[in-house]
This record gives structure tokens, C-alpha cells and sequence, in this order.
């Protein structure tokens, strides 16, 4: 865990070891700690230098010990005892040094970087605070504002940002570790009690309260309900306010409140879920691990509306070759400026140079034939899809990935109509592309694992969150979307406004609610996809009586509304008004409550109070109930997923912990419970009809999110 050895004759280097990210785990904290007695007791050793094995000096604690008792010795007394020490100690800090490995890095008396070193404090991203002295120390070290901003974000920064913050002494482009030796040797001499950061006195602002008061503001407006981040302010606020022996006993209470709140268990789930989802397993065997992505070097998209435009800015700024493709001339041009605007404004953020010569603009399928992979990026009609596709087997060379960006139509049918329906998969990119994280890879029966291996690795390689899902309509994201979009418009009928379901969803933590989204993403899509299943339109039977289609409930509303020709933010008008069209401001129609109001007398609907709690309960748990469908469908291999999806694709909030995550967190007994009230009082939304699989869940005791998968391995699975 901690390999000890004497260099320079008088040097103990310390190398951390416990791969991959040399986590500071119990065993790595009883090492450290035997390590350092030993060093500070043996005559022959002068100085000491901490690194890591295999590049990486530190990934903080080891957050998988956070949900068992504490083992082993604290970090706090091991990290002072540091510090007091007689000998000086340096980090040699490459790859990474963060949390309680920065907290490691500012208890030595002098910290080498690496050149490509990344250095922070992101355990607000898990719900909890640098509790190891590093809400007291970096303040010390480098000013209150400074250490604010990076404990209060979480945000990783370079050597040279450290280097320029006053963090770290030196940066290297050698060995770090070596470069650390030679100044561990030179530091000798010299007197070490500057050098200890807990002694130095904190620079404070005159105008400190101002400052905390507006980052208050700043932090409650972005992560609204947030507790980590406030609770990092007033930790620092210790910092600046009382000593260091004072201030690490505040920050040890500040940690007590969050350690095991509800937040910091869905924040840490999150982290573990992100990196589960990349994981993805086919009943045949192959799964991640064992199967070998094809190298991509050249692409083609076919379409240039929004969501092919981002798509093209995320492959060409990676570095691939891109062919763009577009029906008429005038169509292209316009998507050829847009491309070009945005990677240039892309690069100009990221301080590097356009990569303008990767791109060609073509009319013609034929240019086509060379390329490794293409996405097909057109409108959302199967019939046009199918022809795309029939082309592309003419005109690709037979080893072509041919992937379709579609939102929810059947990819095997696609792959159907195709030469190689081996070679075909779903790449669902959520708009605007070039943005959103998420890339649903949508596997068709057919789909071979080379191919989903090619389309997940290409999602990575763009910088995606890729999860891999089966194919059905909708897939995972927008299937479950449904039945959260129909509890909103029901309760609308049934009394609410827009705005009081969006303010209960925005409270609860989404960054939309369901009304302002759905003006964002255009209410003309889903209208279309209404009248295409018979849901609306001319072809209704008119046998069917009001409010009820195929069997079910069914809100009209959102008909009416595009009716109108509000199609949302892009027409100035949708569920709210906006200033001018394309507009981002929202503000309550009246003719919206107009409309509801004549509908609801029309219907003969007496409006009545609805609470907030009626609204999320409604709306996440009918969410939740698909989602344990899905689950036992085969659609999506683990709540983990479905999870991600919805983190990175829908909003959800982080440290609520995705659908799955929050019904377990609410306990999935209540939410069975609340599920049976609200279908018996609507019998007729079958959304809300408990899923077989919640009960058996229940039946079982309820077990936590991670062992959901030992009860639903014997159904089919799709993926
Ligand atoms: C009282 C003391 C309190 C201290 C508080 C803390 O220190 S909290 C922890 C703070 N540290 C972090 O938040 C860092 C988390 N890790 C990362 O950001 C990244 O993993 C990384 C270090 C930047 C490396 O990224 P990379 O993309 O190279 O690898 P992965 O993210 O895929 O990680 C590889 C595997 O390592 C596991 N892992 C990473 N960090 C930790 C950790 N701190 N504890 C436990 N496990 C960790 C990660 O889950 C991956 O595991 P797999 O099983 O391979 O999926």
C-alpha cells in the first residue's frame, strides 16, 4: 500500500500504492503513517518525498470505504503529524493530486507538479467537504477568494494554474519524483516553520462578509437545494474568522451534516453509476472488456439541421475527419457557415486552433464511400430513414459502421433494410450535441459487439457518457420521458399551471421543469410523433370518447396548444411567451390559462388545489415505474444506467441520483404505496399501475439499487 525506500543515501521516498488512482484507503493511511514514524525516527533519513506508483499521485480518499464504518487511522492527526514533523517532507505530485491526496500535497512543505499534472478539492461533487484541513489550509495558502471558488466547485486546475496560485512550488517537465529528491536534498538546511501551511495566517478580505454573502447568492442560484456547497463557505468562512486548531474542529462538524446526509449518498452513487455505465455486457459474453472497438478515423453525417451540426463539431474536434452531407445547396451552405461558426467559437474557448480541414460539405451520397462510419442525421420519418439507408449500403464499402442518430424509431428495421445489419447501431445524441454529454448507443438484435464497442469508444473519444440501451420505442431516455410528460399534462387538466409544475420540479432540483423544457426541445416533435400513432389528427376514430385514445387517458392539451402554432421558444410562443422568437426568457401566458380554463369548463373539470407533493410524486414516481419496466424488459442492463441517462440527458438532479436512485432513496415500499394510490384514483393511466417488478423488489425486502440486477438476471435481455 506504501512501498518505503532510502534514496541519495539520506532521502525516504514514500511511493503510495494501491492502483488504480492510489486511493487513500485505510491500508494506505496505516502505511503512510508506519512509513513516516519511521522516516522521522531514523537518524540516516534527511528529508522525505511522497509520490505515487504508476504516474498518479493520489485520487483522494477511497470513497467505496465512505459507506462503512471508519477503519484505520484518521487522516487529520496523520496529515498534521505531517506537518509538524522536523524533517522536510515534498510531494512529488504527477497525474492527479486531489481531495485528500491535495489534503496529503498541503500538509508536505513543498509540492513539485508535473507539467500535466491536475490538482483540486471535488468533494463538493460528492456531497461532502475537504475535511482533512483543506477548507483551513488552501485558504491560508492562497486567500479566500481563490480558495472559494475551488472548494466550492470541486474544479480540477493545472500545474501552472497551481504554480501561479502559489500552490505548488515548481513545476517539471522531468521525473517528477526525481526532480523532488534533488530538492528534497537542497531543503535540508533550511527552516520549515513558513512552511507550515496550518500556521500561516489567513489573508482576509476587508470586505469578507460581502464576499461570502455573494458567493452564497451565486451558489444557491446554481445548484439550487445544494447543501455541500454552502456548507464549504462556511467552513472556509472558519478559516478566515479563527485559528487553525478552532477552524478544523468547525470543519470537522460542517463534514458531520453532510457525511451522511442523503445527498452525499446520491452524489457518491453518481460517480460510481457514471463509471458503471461504460461497462456494458451482451448475453452472448462479450461485454467491454473483451471486445475491440474499431478505430475511427474518417466519418460522415447526413443532415445538417441542429442535431447533425453538433454532431460534426463533436467528431471534428477530436480530431476526426468529417464528411457532411445535405440534401439541396441552399441547406448546406447555411449548415456549412453554422458548422464552421461554432467549431471556430469552440476552439477560440478552448485556446486551440479550428480544426477547419477536417471538414467536407457535400450534396452527394457518392462522396461517401471511403468513410469508416456514418451517422445518419435526418429527419424523423422511418420511410426517409430506410431510403438513407438503402443508399448507403449501395454506395459505403462493405466494413462501413452505419449508425442513425434517431430519438426512438426501431434501428433493427433500419439495419433491415441494409447489407450488413451487423454493422448497424443507434448513436442517440441528445441536442445540442456538441453540448449535451449523453450518447445513448442503441443495440439492435443484430448489432455485433465489434460495432457496439466501436459506437461506445467513439462516444468516449468525443467526450460522452455513453450507455449502451436495447432497442424499443423510445429507448431508455424518451420511452420514460412519456409517462412523466403525460402525469404533467394530467394534472394540468386536473388544475395546475405550467408554471407551478416547473417551479415544483425546479425546486426539487431539475435544471428545467417539464413545460420549460419541453418549449426548449419544440412541442411540434412530439406532435407529429401524436398524430403518426393515430394519437391525434385526422385519422382519430371519432368512436373514441373525449380524453381517451386506445384505451387511456389522454391529454388533448398539448394538441391544442401547437393548434396554435406555439411550438415553443423557437416560435416566441409554447407552453410560456417569450420576448421575440428564439427567445430563452419565460413568462406565463395568459391565454394559456385561458385555454385551460375553457378546457376545463368544456370538460366540465372542476379545478382543484394540488401540492406540490402530489406533483413530484405523480411525475417522478410514474418516471420510476417505466424505469423498473425498462429494467425488466432487457432495455437498459442496470438502474445504474438509467440513472445516467437522466443525470446527463434529462436534467435530474445529481444529488437526487437519477429515478432509480431517488425511489430507493424514498424507499421503494413508499413509492409502491403512493404508485397504488394515485392508479386507483386513475384507473385509467396504466403508467401508473405498479410495475411487476417494483413489487417483487418490495416482496424482497427492498434491497439497495446495486443488487436490483440479482433479481431480474433470469429475464430476457435485449441488450
Ligand atoms: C476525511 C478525508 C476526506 C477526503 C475526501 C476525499 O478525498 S473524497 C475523494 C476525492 N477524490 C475524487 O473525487 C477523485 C475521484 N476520481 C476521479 O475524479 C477520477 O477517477 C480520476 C482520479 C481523475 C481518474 O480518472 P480516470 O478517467 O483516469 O479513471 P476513472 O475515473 O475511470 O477511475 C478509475 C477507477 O478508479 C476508481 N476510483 C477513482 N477515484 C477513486 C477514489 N477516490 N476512491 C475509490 N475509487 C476511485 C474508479 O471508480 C474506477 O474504478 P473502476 O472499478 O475501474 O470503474
Amino acid at each position: 500500500m506504501a512501498r518505503y525506500e532510502l534514496v541519495k543515501r539520506s532521502v525516504a521516498l514514500i511511493t503510495l500504492t494501491n492502483p488504480p488512482v492510489n486511493a487513500l484507503s485505510s491500508a494506505v493511511r496505516h502505511a503512510i503513517a508506519k512509513s513516516m514514524e519511521h522516516a522521522l525516527n531514523d537518524p540516516k533519513v534527511s528529508a522525505v518525498v511522497i509520490c505515487g506508483e504508476n504516474g498518479r499521485f493520489c485520487g483522494g480518499a477511497d470513497i467505496r470505504e465512505f459507506a462503512g464504518p471508519l477503519r484505520g487511522p484518521p487522516l487529520v492527526p496523520l496529515l498534521d503529524a505531517i506537518e509538524a514533523g522536523e524533517k522536510p517532507v515534498v510531494a512529488a505530485i504527477e497525474g492527479v493530486a486531489l481531495g485528500g491526496g491535495f489534503e496529503l500535497a498541503l500538509v508536505c512543505h513543498y509540492r513539485i507538479a508535473h507539467f500535466k499534472a491536475r490538482l483540486g478539492l471535488p468533494e463538493v461533487t460528492l456531497g461532502i467537504l475537504p475535511a482533512a484541513g483543506g477548507t483551513q489550509r488552501l485558504p491560508r495558502l492562497i486567500g479566500i477568494p481563490a480558495a472559494l471558488e475551488l472548494i466550492t466547485t470541486g474544479r480540477h486546475i493545472s500545474a501552472q494554474e497551481a504554480l501561479k496560485l502559489g500552490i505548488v512550488d515548481q513545476v517539471t517537465e522531468q521525473n517528477a519524483c526525481e526532480v523532488a529528491v534533488e530538492f528534497a536534498l537542497r531543503a535540508v538546511a533550511k527552516p520549515l516553520s513558513s512552511r507550515r501551511v496550518s500556521m500561516l495566517t489567513t489573508p482576509c478580505p476587508p470586505d469578507l462578509d460581502a464576499l461570502l454573502e455573494a458567493v452564497t447568492m451565486q451558489v444557491k442560484k446554481k445548484a439550487r437545494g445544494v447543501m455541500a456547497p454552502l456548507a464549504c463557505i462556511q467552513a472556509v468562512r472558519a478559516a478566515a474568522t479563527m485559528p487553525y486548531s478552532k477552524g478544523i474542529k468547525r470543519e470537522s462538524e460542517l463534514m458531520a451534516t453532510l457525511f451522511n446526509s442523503g445527498q452525499a449518498r446520491a452524489l457518491q452513487y453518481c460517480f460510481f453509476a457514471q463509471r458503471t455505465a461504460g461497462k456494458w455486457t451482451l448475453p452472448s459474453g462479450a461485454q467491454w472488456n473483451n471486445s475491440k472497438p474499431r478505430e475511427i478515423r474518417s466519418a460522415a453525417i447526413i443532415g445538417l439541421g441542429t442535431m447533425g451540426r453538433g454532431i460534426v463539431v463533436s467528431l471534428a474536434r477530436v480530431g476526426i475527419s468529417v464528411i457532411a452531407v445535405e440534401s439541396e445547396k441552399k441547406l448546406l451552405e447555411t449548415g456549412k457557415q453554422m458548422v464552421i461558426g461554432m467549431l471556430e467559437r469552440d476552439a477560440k474557448r478552448r485556446g486551440v486552433s479550428a480544426s477547419l480541414n477536417l471538414l467536407k460539405f457535400t450534396l452527394s451520397l457518392q462522396d461517401l464511400k471511403d468513410v469508416d462510419l456514418v451517422i445518419e442525421a435526418v429527419f424523423e420519418d422511418m420511410a426517409l430513414k430506410k431510403r438513407v439507408f438503402q443508399e448507403l449500403s449501395k454506395v459505403c464499402r462493405p466494413a462501413t459502421l452505419l449508425c442513425t442518430n434517431t430519438s426512438g424509431l426501431d434501428v433493427d428495421a433500419l439495419a433491415g433494410v441494409t447489407d450488413r445489419p451487423h454493422l448497424v447501431v443507434g448513436m442517440h445524441f441528445f441536442s445540442p450535441a456538441h453540448v449535451m454529454k449523453l450518447l445513448e448507443v442503441v443495440c439492435g438484435p443484430r448489432s455485433s459487439s465489434e460495432t457496439i464497442a466501436t459506437a461506445m469508444s467513439l462516444g468516449k473519444r468525443m467526450g460522452k457518457v455513453s450507455v449502451a440501451v436495447g432497442n424499443c420505442p423510445g429507448f431508455v431516455g424518451n420511452r420514460m420521458l412519456k409517462p412523466y410528460l403525460d402525469q404533467a399534462t394530467f394534472l394540468l387538466e386536473e388544475g395546475a399551471t405550467p408554471e407551478q409544475i416547473d417551479k415544483a420540479l425546479e425546486d426539487f432540483g431539475f435544471a428545467m421543469g417539464v413545460f420549460r423544457m419541453s418549449d426548449l426541445a419544440g412541442l411540434d416533435v412530439g406532435w407529429r410523433v401524436r398524430k403518426e400513432s393515430g394519437l391525434t389528427g385526422p385519422d382519430v376514430d371519432p368512436k373514441n370518447p373525449p380524453r381517451r385514445r386506445q384505451g387511456r387517458r389522454y391529454c388533448p392539451i398539448p394538441d391544442m396548444v401547437c393548434e396554435q402554432g406555439r411550438f415553443g421558444q423557437k416560435t416566441g410562443r409554447g407552453w410560456y411567451m417569450y420576448d421575440k422568437p428564439g427567445g430563452t426568457n419565460a413568462k406565463p401566458d395568459p391565454l394559456i390559462q385561458n385555454l385551460l380554463e375553457m378546457y376545463r369548463s368544456r370538460y366540465g373539470i372542476q379545478p382543484r388545489n394540488i401540492s406540490d407533493q402530489e406533483i413530484i410524486e405523480r411525475c417522478l414516481f410514474a418516471l420510476a415505474n417505466e424505469g423498473f419496466r425498462i429494467l425488466e424488459d432487457g432495455i437498459a442492463a442496470r438502474p445504474e444506467d438509467i440513472d445516467v441517462i437522466y443525470l446527463f440527458g434529462y436534467g435530474f438532479p445529481r444529488h437526487g441520483g437519477g429515478p432509480m436512485f431517488y425511489s430507493s432513496m424514498v424507499g421503494l415500499e413508499r413509492v409502491l404505496e403512493r404508485l397504488e394510490h394515485y392508479h386507483q384514483a386513475h384507473p385509467d393511466v396504466p403508467h401508473l399501475e405498479p410495475s411487476p417488478l417494483l413489487k417483487k423488489l418490495v416482496a424482497c425486502g427492498s434491497p439497495p439499487v446495486q443488487k436490483w440486477r440479482e433479481h431480474i438476471k433470469t429475464m430476457h435481455s435485449h441488450l
